[in-house]
């Protein structure tokens, strides 16, 4: 079976690289790239490496995102703006809540049997929005939406690896659950595989490195945008992921912010968290999100007192993202 795969914010500084390294994989036979600007010239340009994807570009005009997302087996979505520095991510939804909306209405439409990966800011709202835009279309299927929270895994095995003195941070697995935005990013160290020991005069600041590791990069870029280039390889590694669970591989597992009642083994998560929406780490098969694992037993103190936190702030949260969804402000 041939996979058609489609970037929605393709020419975009996670966009680029996103869809170079998906063009690059074997698992992919079609990519098609969408965006508001600049996208027959990303096409143009992909289009000469040597890897077997068939790659199109194409832009609003002549109903080019319908042609691009139709049929479409995973369509992921870093379309949106970024922060700058002094913002929250928060701070993007008023924006980036309507260009969600309006792309998965489209999808809706036209691929309502892909998977989706969203990236867009602020990924605690933008999923419940696309959670909602689908259900009212009668086309929701929980095991097919994921909030891309990768990048926080992806920090997390960075920074324990730098502690911890492993020269191979990707041989730590390092669940990091809960939403994607700081306090509500809850790394779970004391579930490390193989375990880790970290010093406790070191602990809070590594805690807080995974929670705001996205300020330090929009600090450091001062106005020049957010995480691109590592978000572009934890978006890579996770849409991989999908593909390979898709495909038959068995024992994938990878945190995801997900709808928990729609998740085999979700429902007694949101119950103890009062959360419906939660990344957890996700058992990911041939239709998807097939299980949510539990993280939330053998907790240590301190991580209890992290979720605590976290679920009082994402809250709020996915309420805003229902609520535009049923509400949108009239233009
Ligand atoms: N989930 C995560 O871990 C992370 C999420 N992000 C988020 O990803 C988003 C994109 O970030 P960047 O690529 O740095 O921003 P960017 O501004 O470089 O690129 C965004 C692209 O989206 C396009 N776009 C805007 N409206 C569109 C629409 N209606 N349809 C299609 N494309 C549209 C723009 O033309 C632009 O090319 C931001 O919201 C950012 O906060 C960034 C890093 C990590
Ligand atoms: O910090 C930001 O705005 C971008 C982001 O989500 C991250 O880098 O984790």
């Amino acid at each position: 079976m041939g996979i058609k795969a489609v970037v929605a914010g393709a020419s975009g500084g996670i966009g680029q690289p996103l869809s170079l390294l998906l063009k690059t994989s074997s698992l992919i036979s079609e990519l098609a790239l969408y965006d508001v600007v600049n996208t027959p010239g990303v096409a143009a340009d992909l289009s000469h490496i040597s890897s077997p994807a068939k790659i199109s570009g194409y832009l609003p005009k002549d109903d080019g995102a319908k042609t691009a997302f139709k049929d479409a087996d995973i369509i992921v979505i870093p379309a949106g703006i970024p922060r700058k520095p002094g913002m929250t991510r928060d701070d993007l939804f008023n924006i980036n809540a309507g260009i969600v909306k309006g792309l998965i209405e489209t999808i809706a439409e036209v691929a309502p049997k892909a998977y989706i990966l969203i990236i867009s800011n602020p990924v605690n709202s933008t999923v419940p929005i696309a959670a909602e835009v689908l259900k009212a279309k009668g086309v929701f299927d929980p095991k097919r939406l994921f909030g891309v929270t990768t990048l926080d895994v992806v920090r997390a095995e960075t920074f324990v690896a730098e502690i911890v003195g492993e020269s191979n941070p990707q041989s730590l697995t390092i669940p990091v659950i809960g939403g994607h935005s700081g306090e509500t990013i809850v790394p779970l160290f004391s579930q490390a595989k193989p375990a880790v020991s970290i010093p406790e005069d070191k602990y809070a600041d590594l805690v807080k490195r995974v929670q705001f590791g996205g300020d330090e990069v929009v600090k450091a870029k001062d106005g020049a945008g957010s995480a691109t280039l590592s978000m572009a390889y934890a978006g890579f590694r996770f849409a991989e992921k999908v593909l390979r669970g898709l495909k038959g591989e068995e024992g994938i597992i990878e945190p995801s912010f997900v709808y928990l009642p729609g998740v085999a083994g979700g429902d007694v998560i949101a119950k103890e968290t009062g959360c419906d929406f939660f990344s957890v780490p996700i058992q990911l098969g041939t239709s998807g999100a097939e299980k949510a694992l539990n993280p939330l037993t053998g907790l240590d103190e301190n991580e209890k007192t992290l979720l605590k936190a976290c679920v009082e702030g994402l809250k709020g949260n996915i309420t805003k993202g229902v609520n535009f969804a049923h509400n949108p402000p009239q233009k």
